[in-house]
């Protein structure tokens, strides 16, 4: 379990982090999501006693880092691609940690199978891939078998067999019980993964949910309409909509109607007792990824919010 309590960073002037608070469940993956700049590594290094809070605490099963009996036994962490020596082997690299931890080095034939990294082992790591030295990190952070794992933009590089292998051992390491904290600055990539997510935007929270929850609160259907008379329809749909204020119309860039709140059926009704053609008609749903940026684009103005009030 994670615990983020009114966590704060500020370098100067500038605020990395601030007043974090969110739980981490062991269990379950958990996207820790936000665009590029907005916190996620910062908090991350924080539970690690990487970083230095300027306020608040960041706690791994209700201690600090820094008061673990075993902390490599407690959580383990991938940061960054390219924290092992260069000249160092795989195996070298995972034999050094094995020994200050205490660890057989049996167990670093183990991570190095489970990551898929035996044959490479012997390998420097300097003439690594990004893909290889992403999975040494993964090995390097499961190897005193941890209960708490944070990774950090793991795919970023990786190529399509390398995310999917990813995706089903953060699946994994949860369904083991784990506490998996995943970080991603894109949601089409966390949705495939976490069944819960955190989204931060500079600094703060904006969104602490179940994905499913998420998915059915954003994910917005609404009606697209062509007609080559829009002002009349627009006009009529408006008029239909009275004073129900979950009906909004608006333009968009190519002249089609964006119609919120009724149905396609019911649109086509009013289109033809208003006796306005029309080209084309549809229900379109809004990307979450798109509800997504909305939302993070904005956040400096919101406190965390629940999916309804999002979309309030
Ligand atoms: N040591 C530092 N000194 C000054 N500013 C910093 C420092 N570390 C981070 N920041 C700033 O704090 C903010 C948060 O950075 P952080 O790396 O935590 O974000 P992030 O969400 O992980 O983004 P990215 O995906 O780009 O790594 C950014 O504006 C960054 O420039």
């Amino acid at each position: 379990m994670l615990t983020a309590d009114r966590l704060t960073k500020r370098h100067g002037p500038r605020t990395a982090v601030d007043g974090l608070s969110f739980t981490v469940a062991p269990g379950r993956v958990t996207g820790f999501l936000g665009p590029n700049g907005a916190g996620k590594t910062t908090t991350m290094r924080m539970f690690l006693d990487l970083v230095r809070p300027t306020s608040g605490r960041a706690l791994v099963d209700g201690r600090r880092y820094g008061e673990l009996a075993w902390p490599a036994r407690e959580v383990g962490a991938l940061l960054e691609a390219g924290s092992a020596h260069p000249g160092r082997t795989g195996r070298a690299h995972l034999r050094a940690k094995a020994h200050v931890c205490g660890l057989p080095r049996i167990r670093v034939e183990e991570v190095l199978d489970e990551v898929g990294l035996t044959a490479a082992a012997g390998r420097r790591v300097g003439g690594y891939s990004l893909g290889m030295r992403q999975r040494l990190g993964v090995a390097d952070a499961l190897l005193a078998d941890p209960g708490v794992l944070l990774f950090d933009e793991p795919v970023n590089g990786l190529d399509l067999d390398g995310v999917r292998w990813m995706r089903e051992l953060t699946r994994r390491l949860a369904d083991q019980g784990r506490t998996v904290l995943v970080s991603s600055h894109l949601m089409s990539e966390v949705e495939q993964v976490a069944d819960h997510l955190l989204v931060v935007g500079r600094g703060r929270l904006v969104a602490d949910a179940p994905v499913q929850e998420l998915i059915g609160a954003w994910s917005h259907a609404h009606v697209v309409v062509h007609s080559p008379r829009p002002g009349p329809l627009r006009q009529c749909l408006e008029r239909a909509a009275g004073t129900d204020a979950r009906v909004r119309v608006e333009t968009s860039g190519d002249g089609a109607l964006r119609v919120f709140g009724l149905s396609p059926e019911r649109v086509g009704d009013l289109a033809h007792e208003a006796g306005t053609p029309v080209h084309g008609l549809w229900s379109q749903r809004a990307s979450l990824e798109q509800a997504y940026l909305e939302l993070t684009e904005n956040s400096v103005e919101h406190e965390a919010r629940t999916p309804e009030e999002v979309h309030a």
